[in-house]
Order: C-alpha cells, then structure tokens, then sequence
C-alpha cells in the first residue's frame, strides 16, 4: 500500500498536495514525491524519506501549476531505489505522469510484451512503471485529440492487460487528470469536490481522510474497474471501464493499513475495527467465560479503537500500558526485520504499574511477523504481568500478498503452517485468540451492508485475481525475502528524469 493523491484546482496545488501527503504517510514511509504541470512542463520533486523530509520550502517554490499527482511510497516490487519512487513519467504520447498504489502479478509478462510488440522501453525493476507505459501505449492508439471517451477506451484495454491490485492517478499533458481502479477494487481510491470563486477543485485520493484535510466534500469511491476523468476546466467525467467488475477490496485496510477516521467502499475504518473488537470480545466469552482477565490493554496505535470496544464488551478495565514514541512512525511497514526489530523498543515502553501483579490481555490489530508481539509479551512480564493473554482483531496471516502489502514471504509468517496454540507458545503467550475470518467479514458487513466480498488472501490464501499460483508465490518468496532484498539493495543507479534535487538549487 501507497498513497496517492491527484488534485486540478482553481489556484496552485502544491501546498494542497503536500498537506494530502501527510495525511496518508501511514500508507509509505520509504519515499515521496509530487509531479506538477505548468504551462506544458512537468515539474518533478521525488526523494526517499518523509514527506517533511523529501519537500523543502525551496522545492515547493518550483512545483507550480494547478494540477498535479502526489505519492508515498511502501516499497512491493522492485527495489527501494530512489529512481523508483513515483510518479513516474513517459513523454509520448502526449506526456504522462503517473502514481501508483498496489501491485501487479502479470508484470514480468506484460514488460516483455512492452519490449518486444509495444517497442517501450522499461528502465527500472517498479510495476508502477510498467502500467504507465501500458497505459501509455493504449492511449496513444487514440490520436491526436482526446475526449473523456478515448481515455475511458485505453483504460478498458490496461485492465485487459493489467492483472494484480491497482489504483492510479496521472497527468495527461495538456488535457486534465486521470485516476483509475482495478476491476477487483482491491486498493481503495476516492474523489471529492471544493467550489472555488470560479468553479470547482476535484481531489482524487487513496483515503477520504485526504479530502477532509483540504475541505473537500467526498463524492464517493471510484467503482471497480471504474475511472474518473477530470479536463482542465474542472468537470469530472466517469464510467465503468472494466468488463466484469466486481468490488473485493482488500480487508487488510480495515484491519491495519488504513487510517481509522476514513471511509472506504462507505463503511468508515473506524466503525469496523469497533466491530471487530466486539466480536472478539465474543470469542473470549464464547471460549472462556470464566476468564481471569483483569485488564486489557492496546498495542498502539492501530489496535485502540478494536481494544477499547473489546474491554468494554467484555467488561474488564481498559488501560493505556504502553506509551508509544510519537517519532517514530510504523514498524510494520520499515524495509528490514532489524530494523523493524530495533523500532518496536524504541517505539513502545511499557508503564509497570498497570502491569504489575495482573492478569493482562494485550490486543493488537494483527500478527503477522510476530515482531511486535514477542518483544511486547516479554515487556509486559518485565514489567511485574502475571499472566499475559494475547489477542488478535485479525485472523492469522498464514499467506503471502502479492496485491500491494509487502508480505512476499510465507516463511516470514510467524502463522504460516502453525496452528493458533503452536503460535501462541512462539510468542510466549499464556493464551492466544485470533478473530474468526467470517467474524472479520461480518464486522465490515455490520457497518456497510453492501460489501458482500473481500480480497481475504493473507488469512485464506485465496487470491481473487485467479491467476497465482505456488510457482508463482515461489518466484516471489525468493526473489524479494528480507534477504534477497537486502542484497540487492545497492544497486541504485539507475537513470531518472530530471529531479528537483538540492544540486538544481544553488543556481
Ligand atoms: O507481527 P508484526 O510483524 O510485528 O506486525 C504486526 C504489527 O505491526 C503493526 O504495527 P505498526 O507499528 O506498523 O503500526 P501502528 O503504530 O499503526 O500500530 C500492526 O499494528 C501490529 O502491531
Ligand atoms: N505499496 C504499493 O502500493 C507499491 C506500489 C508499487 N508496486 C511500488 O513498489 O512502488
Ligand atoms: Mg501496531
């Protein structure tokens, strides 16, 4: 998962873009970057970092023009070279530039194909570059003048070409804006309207959260298989674009990635994990109730509105016993397991007191690597805990993801192929709960009844794409395992567009 954000306004965007940014920097920590259109030229400003970090006032300075594409970046193809960080651009036809949040699973194939009958040239190892020059070279069939159908037409061809999880957003030079969603829906993306003096500003945006910081109205998400077409005066032309939709979006964003105070496919982030946390409240009782719990007790940030619910469903006291360093920013989503290893300690400390002499049940979200919860177990008993009971809103991740979260691995899984008690004791837990899937799903459904299916593949390992397979996961789990990545990641120098980089300011 990446963020992206597209915004065509009535005054400049950069600032606007920037503020988007930061609000989706839960969905990439690795780089950022922004691609502005002015008077014919794109201007570019993309490095690895934060967005604080990547966008000094200097660059702002220059990224002008009223329409524009931003990005955060979670490395899931390719390397975490900078030259990888997004948009990208190709200059025919037209001049596009593109930002891409997911992943696509054809993406070997479909660069052959650019190479060898599109006559492209691929330059770097990002997915997120191939499907721009898919879509590129379907939209160069389309001549020389292009109306919003033209552009609804390419966009039918990249998803008959393009498999996988992708929401995208683009500048076409000279014509307007362009966002588009896989036929599946597995990565989220929404738009939304702000009237200015003279007409009116349109965002389009991986998380509605983005909208409200800019005090832009959600109009709705794009459809699967849907895309949004934005001209230069600000009027938004839609259609269905996708032969047979069908909306699975991915759970997992109601789980962990998203943000909970957006609303995906209408149902806000916020309500389901409430659910969540009451269901799970229900399988303790259900399997324990005589329980001797005395408090439960979140593991920040994302696991507080599930835990809350829980330990109030459950009637047991609801403590805050860790406090977590501001500072420091998501360790799931970090590039390396030591790295992700040394954050958990310096992120959360525990409070003794609320520890000491008890019978604790520590909630999180979810498990995947198991990183978080053994270091937080074995802090919890440091820190005087009885007995430590450990509860999962989620699931256990038994699967690889291949749709845009970086879990290319099944042997990195601390649940893949272990029963939830063989888990459990890997951690160090006196006992372990884990969410059932259909209680997952049902707490989605609870609070949008109208999503009838999701892409479950972490916990159930079926993949709504149909086309992987265990050669397939095999490819991956070699190719890009914490250690594959490690070693290649010097290689970095790849050529890049002219960047805004600090070197382009002195003169
Ligand atoms: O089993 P693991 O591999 O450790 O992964 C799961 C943990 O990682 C995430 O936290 P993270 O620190 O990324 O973000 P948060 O502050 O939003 O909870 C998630 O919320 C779990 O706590
Ligand atoms: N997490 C994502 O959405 C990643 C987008 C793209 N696959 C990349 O690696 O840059
Ligand atoms: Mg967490």
């Amino acid at each position: 998962m990446c963020g992206i954000v597209g915004l065509l306004a009535k005054q400049a965007v950069n600032q606007g873009i920037y503020d988007a940014l930061t609000v989706l920097q839960h969905r990439g920590q690795d780089a950022a970057g922004m691609m502005t259109w002015s008077e014919g030229r794109f201007l570019l400003r993309k490095s690895n970092g934060l967005v604080r970090d990547v966008f000094h006032t200097r660059h702002m300075a220059r990224l002008k023009g009223n329409l524009g594409i931003g990005h955060v970046r979670y490395p899931t193809a390719g390397s975490s070279s900078e030259a990888e960080s997004q948009p990208f651009y190709v200059n025919s036809p037209y001049g596009i530039a593109l930002a891409h949040n997911g992943n696509l699973t054809n993406s070997e194939q479909l660069k052959q194909e650019l190479f060898s009958t599109d006559l492209r040239h691929i330059n770097t190892s990002s997915d997120s570059e191939v499907l721009l020059n898919v879509f590129a070279h379907e939209l160069g069939k389309q001549g020389l003048h292009l109306e919003a159908e033209d552009i609804f037409d390419a966009v039918r061809r990249v998803h008959r070409r393009c498999q996988g999880g992708y929401a995208a957003v683009a500048i076409i030079n000279g014509f307007g804006m362009v966002a588009f969603r896989d036929p599946h829906g597995i990565r989220p993306v929404v738009f939304g309207t702000r009237q200015a003096e003279n007409g009116q500003d349109v965002m389009i945006a991986s998380e509605s959260v983005a909208l409200d910081v800019g005090g832009f109205e959600l109009e709705r998400d794009l459809s699967p298989g849907e895309a949004v077409f934005v001209d230069m005066q600000g009027n938004v032309h839609t259609q269905v674009c996708a032969d047979r939709p069908q909306l699975r979006s991915c759970i997992f964003e109601h789980v962990y990635l998203a943000r909970p105070d957006s609303i995906l496919d209408g149902a806000y982030v916020y309500g389901t994990r409430m659910q969540m946390g009451r269901k799970l409240g229900d399988r303790v009782l259900n399997e324990w109730p005589d329980h001797d719990i005395d408090v439960v007790i979140p593991i920040p940030d994302t696991s507080r509105t599930s835990a809350l619910e829980m330990a109030q469903h459950l009637g047991v006291t609801y403590r805050e016993g860790f406090m977590k360093n501001r500072y420091i920013g998501r360790t799931f989503i970090m590039p390396g397991q030591t790295q992700r290893k040394k954050s958990v300690r310096q992120k959360l400390n525990a409070i003794d007191i609320e520890f000491k002499d008890k019978n604790v049940l520590l909630v999180d979200d979810s498990i995947v690597r198991g990183t978080t919860c053994k270091q937080i177990i074995q802090m919890a008993r440091d820190a005087g805990a009885r007995k430590v009971y450990f509860a999962s809103a989620a699931p256990p991740v038994r699967y690889p993801n291949v749709y845009g979260i970086d879990m290319p691995a099944a042997s990195e899984l601390i649940a893949h192929g272990r029963t939830e008690e063989e888990v459990g004791e890997l951690i160090g837990a006196d006992r372990i709960f884990y969410q059932d899937i259909e209680d997952l799903k049902d707490a989605c459904r609870e609070v949008n009844p109208e999503l009838e299916a999701f892409d479950c593949s972490v916990f159930d390992g079926n993949y709504v794409t149909g086309d992987i397979d265990d050669a397939y996961l095999a490819v991956l789990e070699a190719s890009r395992n914490d250690l594959a990545k490690d070693q290649s990641a010097g290689d970095h120098a790849l050529v890049d567009m002219h960047n805004q980089d600090d070197d382009d300011l002195d003169d």
